[in-house]
Parts: structure tokens; sequence; C-alpha cells
């Protein structure tokens, strides 16, 4: 699949150190799952982590679900050998976390790029993101965002932000509007993804329900989460209605039939249908498909 069509509603996070998550993680329907090797791991198990996710990605099926690893920071001394094995066991998308400025990205990429040669894989088949998680990494979104042609995408995340900012997360989320409405626009910007950081308390199913249609709302393409109480939820608020769904399939069928008289553009009752409708239409029917709303070829399912 091109990396730039998937759905990414849910990346879920698994501690790297972690053999009974790991090995089930690919239950759940997470659309990503993210192993992870830095905050979930303690320094003691940073090599042990490293060695285990490399082999569960060497031995287990996980599906048609994205494999995504968090390795440690540039500030570390780990994330040279976590950028070796997993390239080496053919991850999808290497995480950066704490990502400040596009160089970090770069230098990330370089050390890809040697690691593909290294292990006889094609250059630039792995794929990046960044995490940013600082007040200076929202100012060089842009940067960050459009440093490599490998960039999947960029993630807030809030626990690490909101300390860096001397705040904390609050209920309503008005601390992190900004770095949210930045990271959305380098995102968009660049034509990569935009994903919304994690909501801690696992009891608070309705905080979580309250976040989610928020970051819906202005437009994320999915979240971080590290529960997998958590991804029901998720692609339950990025479910269409049934009503968007009848208007996504109108639109389509009136512009197929429109293009097949050589035309870009028609109206539906009245309504002018051009290409940013058509292109909502189709992420509308995506995420029909994706929530069995509709078989593969977008026609409704017969009870
Ligand atoms: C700020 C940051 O950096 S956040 C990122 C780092 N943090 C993480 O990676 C934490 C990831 N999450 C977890 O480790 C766990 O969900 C916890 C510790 C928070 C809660 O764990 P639990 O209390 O066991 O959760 P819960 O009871 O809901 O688990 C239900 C099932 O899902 C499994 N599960 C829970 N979390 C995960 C996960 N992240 N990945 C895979 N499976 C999971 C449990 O093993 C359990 O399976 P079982 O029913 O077969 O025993
Ligand atoms: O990426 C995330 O959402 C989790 C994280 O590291 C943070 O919030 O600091
Ligand atoms: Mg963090």
């Amino acid at each position: 699949m091109v990396a730039s069509e998937r759905l990414r509603r849910t990346m879920m996070f698994v501690p790297g150190n972690n053999p009974g998550l790991i090995k089930d993680a690919g239950i759940f329907g997470a659309d990503s799952i993210m192993f992870d090797l830095e905050d979930a791991v303690s320094l003691a198990e940073k090599d042990a982590a490293r060695y285990l996710v490399y082999e569960a990605l060497s031995r287990f099926d996980y599906g048609d679900a994205e494999l995504v690893v968090r390795i440690n920071g540039l500030d570390t001394p780990f994330y040279q050998n976590d950028i070796k094995a997993m390239v080496k066991a053919g991850i999808d998308v290497i995480r950066l976390p704490k990502t400040e400025s596009a160089e970090m990205v770069q230098e990330l990429e370089n050390l890809v790029a040697s690691a593909e040669q290294e292990f006889g894989l094609e250059v630039g088949s792995t794929h990046l993101m960044a995490a940013i998680e600082s007040a200076k990494g929202v100012v060089n979104a842009n940067e960050i965002a459009a440093a490599s042609n490998r960039m999947i995408g960029i993630a807030l995340s809030a626990e690490d932000y909101t300390t860096d900012m001397k705040t904390h997360r609050y209920p309503d989320g008005q601390e992190l509007l900004y770095a949210r409405n930045v990271i959305l626009h380098a995102a968009r910007a660049t034509g990569i993804a935009a994903f919304d950081t994690v909501f801690t308390n696992l009891d608070d199913e309705e905080g979580f329900i309250r976040e989610t249609k928020l970051i819906h709302q202005l437009g994320f393409d999915g979240k971080s989460v590290i529960n997998p109480r958590q991804i029901p939820l998720v692609n339950q608020v990025y479910q269409p209605s049934q009503k968007e769904i009848i208007n996504a399939q109108n639109v389509i069928m009136a512009i197929k039939a429109a293009q097949q008289k050589g035309s870009g553009v028609i109206a539906i009752n009245g309504q002018m249908v051009d290409r940013p409708v058509v292109l909502r239409a189709e992420r509308v029917m995506a995420l029909a498909k994706a929530n069995h709303l509709v078989d593969q070829e977008g026609n409704n399912i017969e009870e």
C-alpha cells in the first residue's frame, strides 16, 4: 500500500520490554502498532527491549497493521543501535521522539540510509516520522515536516510538551490548541499525516471521547493510543454517518459520469461538486470501508 494512502486512526504504543503485549499486539485492530524503545523502557532494559522487538518483527505476523518503532532520542547512547536493528528487521516506520529541528531528521535519515545499504535493503524504503514534544519543536514544525521525503507524518507528544511549557494537561485541552494547529498546518502543507497525542487516564472514557472528537474536528488523521480499549472509541468517532456515506457515494458516481462526458465539475441537487468535494468523498469512503460499513468497492453491504 502506498504510505500516503494508509488510514492511520490509531497508532498503539506497545512497551518494547513486554513480551506478552508484543506478541498479542496485532489482535486489537490498531491501524499502526508502535513498539516503544524509549520512555516505556527503563535504562537497564534498553538492550533487551531492542532485541525483543527485533525478534518479534522477524517472527510474528501483524497482518495489515503498519509497524512503527519509537527509537531512543538522538541525545542518548542507544539510538544508533536502535536504528540498525530496526532497519535490519524491516520496520515500516521509525518514529523519532523529541524532534526539534530538520537537522535531527536529517541525521536520522543518514543513519537509516547507511543501515539500508549495510543490510541490502532498497535505500529509501524505511519511512520516518517525528514526534514534536517541546516549544522548539512546535516553532520548527514546518521544517521538521519537510526535512525528508521519507516523512509520513508528525505527531504531538503532549506529556513532554506540557512539561516543557510549564503547564500540564487540562480537560478542555486549551493548553494544546496552538501546538495542535501548528502541527496540523505543517503536516497538511507538506502532504503528510498529523497524529494527536496519547490520553493517559484509561478510566476517563468520556474525557477520551471528548478529546478524540476535538482532534477529529480539527483534522488530525488519528491519535497515538496506549491501550487496546481506546481503539474502538477512536474508530467510532472517525466513523462516517450513513448520511455522509450516501452523499459520498453520490458524489463519486456523479463525478465518474461527468468525467465520462469529459467534464471535471458537475452539480448535485444544485450543489457544485469539484475536486475538493471529491477528495472529501473519497476520504469518507475510505473510513467507511475501514469500519466495514461498505464493501471494498464502496457498495452498501446487504444485511
Ligand atoms: C508519555 C508516553 O511516552 S506514553 C507511551 C509509553 N507508554 C506505553 O507504551 C504504555 C502502553 N500501555 C500499557 O503498558 C498498558 O496499557 C497500561 C500499563 C497503561 C495498562 O495496562 P492494563 O492495566 O493491563 O490494561 P488493561 O487491563 O486495559 O489491558 C487489557 C488487555 O490489553 C492488553 N494491553 C494493554 N495495553 C496494551 C498495549 N499498549 N499494547 C498491547 N496490549 C495491551 C493487556 O495485556 C490486556 O490483555 P489480556 O486481557 O490478554 O490480559
Ligand atoms: O507521543 C505521545 O503522545 C507520548 C509522549 O511521548 C508524550 O506525550 O510525551
Ligand atoms: Mg514523550
